[in-house]
């Protein structure tokens, strides 16, 4: 997936008044548009193929569901990214704890969720806090592994805001690893990608993960 921002400059220095820069985000093709009759056909394939009758009373509609359930998780919601001059000089962290996150496992199809803990150090720029779990959501709605979500949320935010600072930890379990094969029902799979101070400060890295709730 690749996302480019608007004609609009994103840190131009602004008129008074806020929000003073909403940039508007197109999430562009890497991916072809979801094609839903040629969706409901191949899950009316794999029920068939699985021994089940798609025609049966009980499954008439269900290739339709599954088809618009999968079409909606792997839609995200676009958004407009709106920041604010850091006027006050804040700068300490800002952190939004236990975002909601929802995605697919790129291996298996099934979901993985849990949540995500997103801070940054802010440089001239402060972010709308709302965008901290959109950003999530962005890259969630795709079939991922949990590593690439985590490196892409903080890409994200180092690119478009030029904070000084940027961490993300997330927290899921895999369905793919507790509803079958290990069936290790529980376990969270934690990631987290750092930039900037929070990575390479250690008492800012340290600050860091103790606003999470993540022993470093
Ligand atoms: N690194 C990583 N692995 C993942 C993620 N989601 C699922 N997996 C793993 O992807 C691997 C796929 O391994 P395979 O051996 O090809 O698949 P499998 O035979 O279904 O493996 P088992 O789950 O062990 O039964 C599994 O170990 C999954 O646990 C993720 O977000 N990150
Ligand atoms: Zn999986």
């Amino acid at each position: 997936m690749t996302m480019i921002r608007s004609e609009a400059e994103p840190f131009t220095d602004p008129e008074l008044g806020l929000p003073d820069a909403v940039v508007p985000l197109h999430v562009v093709a890497g991916r072809a548009e979801i094609d839903l009759p040629a969706a409901e056909r191949a899950v009316a394939d794999l029920l068939k193929a699985l021994g089940r009758d798609p025609h049966s009373v009980h499954l008439a509609d269900t290739p339709r569901r599954v088809a618009h359930a999968y079409a909606e998780m792997l839609t995200p919601r676009e958004f407009e990214l709106t920041t604010f001059p850091n006027d006050e000089g804040y700068d300490e962290l800002v952190l939004a704890r236990n975002i909601p996150v929802q995605s697919l496992c790129e291996h298996h199809m099934l979901p993985f969720q849990g949540v995500a803990h997103v801070g940054y150090l802010p440089g001239d720029r402060i972010l709308g806090l709302s965008k901290l779990a959109r950003v999530v959501e962005l890259f969630a709605r795709d079939l991922q592994v949990q590593e690439r979500l985590t490196k892409q949320v903080a890409n994200w935010l180092q690119d478009q805001l030029a904070p000084k600072g940027v961490g993300v930890v997330i927290e899921a379990e895999h369905l793919c690893m507790s509803l079958r094969g290990v069936r290790a029902a529980g376990a969270l799979t934690v990631t987290s990608s750092l930039h900037g101070m929070l990575r390479d400060n250690p008492s800012s890295r340290q600050e860091f993960f103790a606003l999470t709730g993540i022993n470093s």
